[in-house]
């Protein structure tokens, strides 16, 4: 196997008293997105400040491509690149400016710094803004800007905490765009609480939930994690709720209008073929049957109760 891009082990980090987060564990070997997702107040933003060497965790060790962080920080740090939840950006300086200047607090060797900016604007889409200060961008921009910063050094690991946070949704959508860009080459964590955000970005998602990893996965597993538990069917003669209820598996029965029920049950093969049967033997004319998939949002509501085994 491939040595590990970032391996985070058994990171734990409490400002005062209490723990923000507890006994984080993952490993990344392959370029791509991976989305943290969470609430408010999660511990979103306290993993991304370990990871980045911003923070230093009360317990844990984070190594990125076999350095580690907390030992060598300057080395390890020269592999990450950064775009905390409020960018760093220098509203009196204009974009190139800015990022000369974030270049050079890389520690980038000063003959390579031009030709870096130079590319890292044109990648992120911002060279005909080279010269405009950075206070008169929109927020988009100034977010491009904050990416373009965090990718001037060309580190394997991207960190981007919120990165949409607060913009528009045409803004949202070109910076996803560019998002994706990024980690056709690099390793890209993003923390979001928006579940739509991980849908259309991540490959790989992990829920924190009160500073627990309570679900790591792929989307496709992510929402399937709960098995569905109500089916919605079709019965032309429709039979009375108590009809219904008398199936054995059949624990609750909504009316949807004309012929058609919500079913909510406990195990849905047995409950279809009993269903089947009963129609059958009493003729009402099943001709629908449809298991309902869980939405992300009562995927991340029941998750949120369970914890990781
Ligand atoms: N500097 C700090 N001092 C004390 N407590 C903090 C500090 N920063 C964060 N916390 C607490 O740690 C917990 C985790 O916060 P964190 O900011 O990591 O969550 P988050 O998931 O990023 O949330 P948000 O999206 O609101 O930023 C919260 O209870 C928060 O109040």
């Amino acid at each position: 196997m491939n040595e590990p891009i970032v391996s985070v082990r058994g990171l734990s980090h409490r400002y005062s008293v209490q723990w923000a987060v507890r006994d984080i564990n993952f490993e990344l070997t392959k370029n791509g997105i991976y989305g943290l997702l969470g609430a408010n107040g999660a511990g979103k933003s306290t993993i991304m400040n370990v990871m980045c060497g911003v923070i230093k965790q009360s317990h844990g060790d984070i190594v990125i491509k076999g350095i580690n962080l907390g030992e060598h920080p300057e080395k390890a740090k020269r592999n990450i690149g950064f775009l905390p939840q409020q960018p760093p950006l220098q509203n009196d300086l204009t974009v190139e400016e800015f990022l000369i200047h974030s270049a050079n607090i890389r520690l980038m060797e000063s003959k390579k710094v031009k030709a870096a900016v130079s590319e890292v604007m044109s990648k992120c889409g911002i060279s005909h803004f080279n010269k405009r200060l950075i206070r008169n961008l929109s927020g988009g921009y100034q977010q491009r800007v904050g990416i373009a910063q965090a990718i001037i050094h060309k580190p394997d690991f991207v960190v981007l905490d919120e990165p949409t946070n607060g913009l528009d949704p045409n803004q949202i959508l070109e910076v996803r765009g560019l998002i994706k860009e990024i980690a056709e080459e690099r390793t890209v964590v993003l923390s979001t609480h928006i579940l739509q955000e991980v849908q259309a970005l991540c490959d790989h998602i992990w829920m924190i939930n009160e500073g627990s990893m309570i679900f790591s996965g792929s989307l496709a597993e992510f929402d399937n994690y709960i098995v569905p538990n109500t089916l919605v069917v079709s019965l032309v003669a429709s039979p009375t709720v108590e009809e219904l209820l008398a199936i054995p598996g059949i624990e609750g029965v909504e009316e949807l209008g004309g012929i058609r029920y919500r079913l909510r049950f406990t195990d849905a093969q047995d409950v279809i073929e009993r269903l089947v049967e009963t129609s059958v033997a009493r003729n009402w004319r099943l001709i629908e049957v449809a298991l309902e998939k869980n939405s992300l949002e009562t995927v991340f509501a029941e998750l949120s109760k369970k914890k990781l085994k």
